[in-house]
């Protein structure tokens, strides 16, 4: 029998998801699971409900959301509130993912527990959820072997493991349908570049100058970058929202962070700062297809500068015993593959320069780094091409589900 797409999206819409994120720190987990939802929704026309304990956090990546409210829509998606207890009942649906180990309500493990009894006890009952952990994007190549697999739990209901990455044998990157193609658009035509800077108040960028975005944490390598940015001959312009990559430029700006306001103007030298008002994640998406270059951090901001087909540097989310080295490593050789090797040599060097804090290396690396570079910039455009290895992880993820 064959079962058209449409079919298959149709069955979808009558499918319930329930989606539990816990805001460690940052906007990431938040980041993440909000991008899983929007496609789920957009797609798989599956009704997803988003629990979200921090909706203050969620605000900075979603202006319209009110964080006072206990429940609303967006985008066709149900966030609730998530505090202890739940305001708001939870009812047992299709799928249950809890994001990064969260560790769920106890109300919500007690409806599992219920709804594993009643269906035990007659089978005309609904199936307790498909019950997942989505876990952190990692390159490293154990990924393989431990994506998918099944812990029981207390309550006789078996999670899974939902492990994303790079290969075929994991959960795969999360990623629009269109999104390469909406990307490959907005690119071709330098205006749209022009009319985004406008739009976020950024002024006397001219189309030759160097433009770089910078969401990264603190970081004295970044400082020395700017000093750098700022005795060079080509006119650069660093983007930078409010937040902690500045924390580590106070020495040169004038005012303290507090003070600064987004659409400010620092000039030093052949640099400009411009404080950037932070937007939701498409406009996100738009700034960083529109920068020559872009610094990137943690997970989702990560992803989405590789499928911005630009060059970047990728500030890694410090993990103990610097366990985030192994992590970036993994990820600079898969990324290096196929890289002539003294390309890949500047590129790996300056990432680890960055993310070990060692100044003088990060500015030596960046100036063999050739951003005109056509190798660089040819493997930025065919990087997003391999990594996504045909579906995507919403893809994947729905087919896993159908196959639990
Ligand atoms: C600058 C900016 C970012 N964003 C979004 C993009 C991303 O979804 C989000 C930032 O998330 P990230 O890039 O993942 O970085 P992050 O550092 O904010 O998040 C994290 O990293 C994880 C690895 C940790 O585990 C988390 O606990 C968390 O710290 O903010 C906007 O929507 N608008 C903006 O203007």
């Amino acid at each position: 029998m064959t079962v058209s797409i449409e079919n298959m999206t149709s069955q979808n819409s009558e499918q319930n998801w329930d989606i539990f994120c816990a805001v460690v720190d940052n906007y990431g987990d938040i980041g993440v699971t909000w991008r899983l939802a929007k496609q789920l929704s957009a797609e798989q026309k599956i009704n997803v409900t988003l629990w979200v304990d921090d909706l203050n956090s969620f605000q900075h990546i979603l202006p319209h959301l009110d964080p006072n409210q206990v429940t609303q829509s967006h985008c066709g998606i149900k966030i609730n509130q998530w505090s202890e207890p739940l305001k708001i009942d939870y009812k047992v649906g299709d799928v249950l993912i809890e994001a990064f180990a969260c560790e769920l309500p106890a109300q919500v493990k007690q409806q599992l527990v219920t709804a594993k009894q009643a269906y035990f006890d007659n089978s005309k009952n609904k199936k307790p959820p498909v019950w997942l952990n989505l876990e952190y994007l990692s390159a490293e190549s154990w990924v393989e072997g431990c994506h998918g697999l099944p812990s029981m739990q207390a309550s006789g209901i078996k999670k899974y493991f939902y492990f994303p990455g790079f290969s075929d044998k994991t959960g795969g990157l999360i990623c629009e349908k269109t999104l390469f193609t909406d990307r490959e658009h907005w690119q071709l035509d330098t205006q749209n570049r022009q009319n985004l800077f406008k739009s976020l108040g950024l002024t006397g960028i001219d189309e030759t100058d160097t433009v770089i975005s910078v969401f990264s944490y603190e970081s004295s390598a970044l400082l020395a970058l700017c000093q750098h940015w700022q005795a060079n001959d080509t006119k650069t312009h660093a983007l930078i929202p409010k937040g902690r990559s500045l924390n580590s430029l106070q020495s040169i700006l004038p005012c303290s962070i507090d003070e600064l306001t987004p659409g400010m103007q620092i000039a030093f030298g052949n640099l400009v700062i411009h404080i950037l008002p932070m937007t939701d994640q498409e406009g996100y998406d738009k700034l960083l297809w529109s920068c020559d270059f872009n610094i990137v951090r943690g997970e989702d901001s990560f992803l989405r500068a590789q499928w911005a087909a630009k060059p970047f540097i990728w500030h890694i989310y410090e993990q103990e015993e610097d366990y985030h080295l192994i992590k970036l490593d993994a990820f600079m050789q898969l990324y290096c593959n196929n890289l002539p090797s003294e390309l890949a040599m500047s590129w790996k060097g300056l990432n680890l320069a960055f993310n070990q804090e060692q100044a003088a290396l990060t500015c030596e690396y960046w100036q063999q780094l050739n951003l005109a570079d056509l190798p660089l910039q040819q493997h930025a455009k065919q990087w997003p091409i391999d990594a996504i290895n045909d579906v995507d992880l919403v893809s994947r993820l729905v087919q896993f589900v159908k196959n639990s």
